[in-house]
Formats: C-alpha cells, sequence, structure tokens
C-alpha cells in the first residue's frame, strides 16, 4: 500500500516564488535606513541571526552604529519550521545599552514570516525598535519598521540562499 504523502514544507505551502538579488536586496535595505534615520538614534543594533546578519550591517554602516551585537534563533530547516531553540541570548553588555528593556537599541532580521521570531525576541527586549526588510501579514503587527509586504503565501528567496541557473522558457511549462 502506498503510505501518505509527505506534509508539504513552508515554501511548498508559500505556492508563490519571490526571488530577491543582491541588488535589490541593498537597495532595499538602504531604503529601510531612510525610515530608521527617523527613529534613531540607536545605541547599538541586535542581529537575529542568521539572515539578519546582512541587513543588521548595511543598516550599522548606513545608520554609523558600530556595535552589533547578536541573538542567535533557529527554527526553520530549511523550509520546516520547528521549535524555537535560542542558541545564543543578547549579551550583558548590549542589555546594559538598552537599560535592561532595549530602549534605544534596534533589533534587524531579514524578514517576519508568522512571527515566531520576532515574538520571542521582542520578549527579550521589550522596549527596542524592531526593523525587517520584508513582512508578511501574520508578522507584519510586530514588526515597527519594514519596506515591503509580500503575501503569506509567497516565500522569499534571498541572495545568499540561491544561486544563478537555467530556467525554461514559459511556453516549456516554466511557471
Ligand atoms: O516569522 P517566522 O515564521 O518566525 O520566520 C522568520 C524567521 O525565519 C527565518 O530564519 P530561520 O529560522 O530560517 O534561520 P536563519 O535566519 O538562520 O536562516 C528568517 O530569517 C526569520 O528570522
Ligand atoms: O519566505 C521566507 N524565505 C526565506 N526564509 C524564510 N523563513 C521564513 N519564511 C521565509
Ligand atoms: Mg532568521
Amino acid at each position: 500500500m502506498a503510505g501518505e504523502a509527505p506534509e508539504p514544507n513552508a515554501q511548498e505551502k508559500a505556492g508563490k516564488a519571490f526571488p530577491v538579488s543582491w541588488d535589490q536586496f541593498h537597495r532595499d535595505c538602504r531604503a529601510l535606513t531612510w525610515r530608521l534615520n527617523e527613529v534613531g538614534p540607536f545605541h547599538a543594533v541586535i542581529a537575529i541571526t542568521r539572515g539578519g546578519l546582512v541587513p543588521a550591517a548595511i543598516v550599522a554602516r548606513e545608520l554609523g552604529v558600530r556595535v552589533i551585537d547578536t541573538v542567535c534563533i533557529a527554527s526553520y530547516d530549511h523550509t520546516k519550521q520547528g521549535d524555537l531553540q535560542v542558541l545564543k541570548g543578547i549579551s550583558e553588555a548590549a542589555m546594559k545599552l538598552g537599560g535592561g528593556t532595549g530602549k534605544g537599541l534596534l533589533i534587524v532580521d531579514d524578514l517576519v514570516d508568522t512571527g515566531k521570531t520576532g515574538k520571542l525576541v521582542r520578549e527579550m527586549l521589550p522596549d527596542a525598535h524592531f526593523a525587517t526588510v520584508y513582512a508578511k501579514p501574520k508578522g507584519r503587527p510586530l514588526v515597527d519598521t519594514f519596506i515591503t509586504e509580500v503575501s503569506q503565501d509567497t516565500w522569499i528567496f534571498f541572495p545568499w540562499d540561491t544561486a544563478l541557473s537555467y530556467h525554461p522558457p514559459l511556453r516549456d511549462g516554466a511557471a
């Protein structure tokens, strides 16, 4: 007897693809910084790894912030979301800069999807400003500043996760 079909992963459930190039990502990070410049100044940037590292570097460079800390959280194994694991918390030095509640700190991530990751970090730093480059509707209420909203059924492909490859012509069935 045939086994049950495997459950679709988050990317398969999403259906639509939104590939982002390095150029586009850099432009979107700069656009994010324009908005954040109105909100700051910030004592430090807290990057949610790993996806938040790239936008955090660009945003910190544009804002002239040199103190950068990480909060290391794992949830998706490629496209399947499991339980959140905090692999490394926020450093004592960064906590001190934020007065224990995150005031004056800027949390940066590449995107919010379900909002689970963002919610966890917000609980650690309730007074921090939370910025992401992209936001899906479920996670959007958690974010203070973002640039582009994509629908919940869209999967964003980041340039560090992708490579150029052959794409068949539309008439041969390409999506
Ligand atoms: O809003 P959520 O549903 O929680 O999803 C958003 C999070 O998922 C991705 O990280 P991931 O856990 O895949 O780890 P990575 O940043 O190391 O790739 C992304 O970078 C966000 O941090
Ligand atoms: O749409 C997405 N793209 C890449 N990583 C993700 N992690 C959660 N959602 C996404
Ligand atoms: Mg991440």
